[in-house]
């Protein structure tokens, strides 16, 4: 039997340990700097997903019966261990996602490992509410849903599994994660160290499968919670087949962001928020700034600052570190941004910057700057996912706060500007669940993120997370003797 690079000592993760399963139909995972497949997984089948949600349901109820401080302390453990194997994860992540190592170093692993100590730091603080009701009194308990479905999409593999897990474990709840089938490895890597960070077995386990095995886990009556991470077609299956069970829900789906660069601001920050929630992870990040509103006055310096930066980003090979921008996840990714980046020619936008030259591969797309996007071009309006920036002018404040609201999304927006008052008003009328002031694309998990409108539903990170892995219950306690009218 062909051995690949990556191979897992098997496809599923539960209950402690490796599972293998021939029963489920194989896929292969692929390398897509290279187009080489590193793995070959096994779906999961029908008995596999039973076996999870047993598993899952037993460990829950050991879990929940640990106090929250040693429930921290697991997840605390785990954090320094992700941090100890950050190499290993970091090396794994961009084989599998192409994303460069200068990236995946800094920003995947490691917002995991932040993640599990921020709510392993949490665990023993989450309290409820004394209420005095004069002479009675009542009480509320925060108190665990049960088993939570994690869902991810590919490019945070293995930061999406730590942000759905680490609050869904601190506040009592099992979980079963179904990776992206394009990036399904380390999610894996993340289950070994919570087992070796004193997980009791079967608290966190990894089903493999393609949207099949989502819907299947999604409506199985053993599921109290679904929290996904993916495309709003995905958000939309994946809520109503939860509601048909009146199951929690929580969902990170796609954006069409807009930033706002005025005249007074500084232009090499403006530019570098342009570029970094554009390019970064050639561009597959759910709340990338793909609508930059540019105001007139500063525009064609804007756009000569632009082109300049963009012309000298290094496109290449992820492994080597000098890499700044890696392929997209797969050759189909790449079609899709192509077809974009040509409607976008033939609908009068500009190129601003000629490609980059490129490594061979049918993965691989240069970063592109376009110029003179109105509002009704294609590629202002739909999610790409892939490193094509869209430079729109506007006049006014008030316009540019219309035309950034002028979408079905929701999930993030950004403004530039040296008039802080002005950052602050146009913030508070921009609709978008997550804002930044003369920044962008900064995500710390000290900080809710998630969207509004077509963008999602709940939030991540921060003890607003709590919220969506938690309910409360209320006691009504009488203090004297209990009577009635009857
Ligand atoms: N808001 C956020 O935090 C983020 C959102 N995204 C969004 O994710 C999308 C890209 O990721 P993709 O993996 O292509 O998304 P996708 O929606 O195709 O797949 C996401 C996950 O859902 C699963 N799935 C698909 N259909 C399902 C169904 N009917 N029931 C249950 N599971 C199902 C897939 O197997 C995969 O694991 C983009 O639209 C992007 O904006 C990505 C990252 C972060």
């Amino acid at each position: 039997m062909t051995q690949f690079p990556c191979q897992p000592v098997a496809s599923h993760y539960i209950g402690g340990g490796y599972l293998g399963d021939a029963a489920g139909a194989p896929f292969d995972c692929i390398n897509p700097a290279t187009g080489d497949v590193i793995a070959r997984l096994n779906g999961a089948s029908p008995s596999i997903i039973e076996r999870a949600v047993a598993c899952a349901g037993d460990a829950q109820a050991i879990w929940a019966a640990r106090s929250p401080a040693e429930r921290g302390r697991v997840l605390r453990r785990a954090a320094d261990l992700i941090r100890g194997r950050n190499e290993e994860l970091s090396v794994l992540e961009s084989l599998n996602t192409g994303k460069p190592v200068s990236e995946t170093r800094v920003a995947d692993a490691a917002s995991g490992a932040d993640c599990l100590e921020y709510f392993g730091c949490q665990a023993a603080t989450l309290t409820a509410d004394h209420i005095p009701l004069g002479g009675d009194w009542a009480y509320t308990m925060r108190e665990p849903l049960g088993v939570c479905l994690g869902i991810g999409a590919w490019n945070y593999p293995i930061q999406i599994a730590c942000w759905k897990a680490a609050p869904a474990l601190a506040c009592g709840n099992a979980m079963i994660f179904k990776p992206s089938e394009l990036t399904p490895l380390t999610a894996l890597k993340l289950a070994e160290i919570l087992t070796e960070a004193g997980a009791p077995p079967g608290l966190f386990n990894v089903v493999q499968g393609l949207r099949d095995t989502g819907a299947a886990l999604t409506s199985h009556p053993g599921i109290a919670k679904v929290s996904l991470t993916g495309s709003v077609p995905t958000g939309r299956a994946v809520a109503a087949a939860a509601a048909g069970q009146m199951k929690h829900i929580t969902m990170e789906l796609g954006g069409k962001s807009p930033l706002l660069v005025f005249d007074d601001a500084a232009i090499d920050s403006a530019v570098s928020g342009a570029i970094l929630g554009n390019f970064y992870s050639t561009g597959q990040i759910c709340s990338n700034a793909t609508r930059v509103f540019v105001q007139k006055g500063i525009k064609e310096a804007f756009l000569a600052r632009l082109a300049e930066r963009t012309a000298k980003i290094r496109v290449g090979d992820p492994m080597d570190p000098e890499t700044q921008i890696g392929p997209l996840v797969s050759a189909a990714q790449a079609d899709r941004v192509n077809r974009y980046i040509a409607a976008a020619e033939s609908e009068g936008a500009t190129r601003v910057t000629p490609p980059l030259p490129l490594p061979e591969g049918p993965a691989w797309v240069s970063p592109v700057v376009f110029a003179g996007v109105t509002d009704g071009m294609t590629i202002a309006r739909e999610e790409i996912f892939g490193p094509v920036m869209s430079v729109l002018e506007f006049d006014t404040e008030e316009e540019a706060v219309a035309r950034a609201n002028s979408t079905e999304f929701g999930l993030a927006a950004g403004v530039f500007t040296r008039d802080l008052a002005r950052g602050h008003r146009v913030v508070s009328q921009l609709r978008a669940g997550t804002c930044w002031i003369n920044a962008y694309n900064l995500t710390p998990v000290e900080m809710p993120f998630g969207g509004v409108g077509q963008s999602g539903i709940g939030r991540e990170n921060a003890r607003a997370a709590i919220e969506h892995f938690s309910q409360l219950k209320s006691v009504y306690v009488a203090m004297s003797s209990f009577e009635n009218d009857y």
